[in-house]
């Protein structure tokens, strides 16, 4: 479902993205992980047609990101790092205006709108503007902005960043329910979000990739610890380069 094909991007001298590849299938929960400026965010914000790659180019749901953005726009929900909304309107309004530009009209709306509010948890918030909630709740109707048209394809950028521990829990729960029938890729500094939702782990430094295994393995190799395998992976590589 996703094919990453020698994926990179530069920002002048900067190459943030380094000629990655990789593919992710239906029923994997493939997780992100690296240090600060790794290149995470870059890769996901390629993979959403958020940013144009340099060169290189990844199919998602068979759609090629270069050629045929509308339709992997259409087929993928992505959640930013800080999730853009509009601070003014409300959720309601917000989430009308998402249904507006996915074309989620009438019967369908009502549908879509019944399933999200109560699956992330917002009912509290609804008619609140989005700029006078708190982080975590910011954060669930960008998740909701993510899931609105139920798409087969998920880019989580952080999704847990800024919620409290039950919060998080929460998210996490909603992820490993939907894993089965999508295909996720979730960006994360926490490991312990790694055991508790990913099939799959990438390891990326430097723009790079350093590891693609299971976390199961990761923390066998590593004395049973994903944090050493972490500072194990991320460091050497950075300490080799000075
Ligand atoms: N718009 C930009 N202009 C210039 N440099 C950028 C831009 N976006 C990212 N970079 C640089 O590209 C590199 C990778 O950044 P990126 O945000 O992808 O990393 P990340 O792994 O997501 O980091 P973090 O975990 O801190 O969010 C960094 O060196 C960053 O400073």
């Amino acid at each position: 479902m996703i094919k990453v094909d020698k994926l990179r991007r530069t920002f002048g001298p900067i190459v943030a993205v380094d000629s990655i590849s990789f593919e992710v299938e239906q029923g994997e929960v493939l997780g992100f992980l690296g240090p600060n400026g790794a290149g995470k965010s870059t890769a996901m914000k390629m993979l959403a047609c958020f940013l144009e790659p340099d060169s290189g180019t990844a199919q998602i749901n068979g759609y090629d990101i270069v050629k045929d953005p509308v339709n992997v726009r259409k087929s993928l929900g992505y959640l930013a790092e800080s999730a853009p909304a509009y601070g003014e309107m409300t959720v309601a309004g917000f989430l009308r205006f998402i249904c507006d530009a996915r074309q989620i009209k009438g019967a369908d709306r009502k549908k879509a709108l019944e399933r999200i509010v109560p699956m992330c948890s917002i009912e509290s918030v609804y008619h609140q503007t989005i700029e006078t909630l708190s982080k975590g709740y910011k954060r669930r109707v960008g998740l909701a902005q993510t899931l609105i048209h139920d798409p087969k394809v998920l880019i989580l950028d952080e999704p847990t960043d800024g919620l409290d521990p039950n919060q998080k829990h929460e998210v996490r729960q909603l992820i490993s329910k939907m894993a089965k029938d999508k295909c996720i890729i979730v960006s994360t500094h926490i490991l312990e979000e790694v055991e508790a939702v990913c099939s799959r782990t990438i390891i990326i430094a430097n723009g790079q990739i350093r590891t693609d295994t299971t976390p199961k393995e990761l923390k066998k190799e590593h004395n049973g610890s994903l944090d050493e395998a972490f500072r194990m992976i991320t460091l050497n590589k950075v300490k080799s380069d000075n």
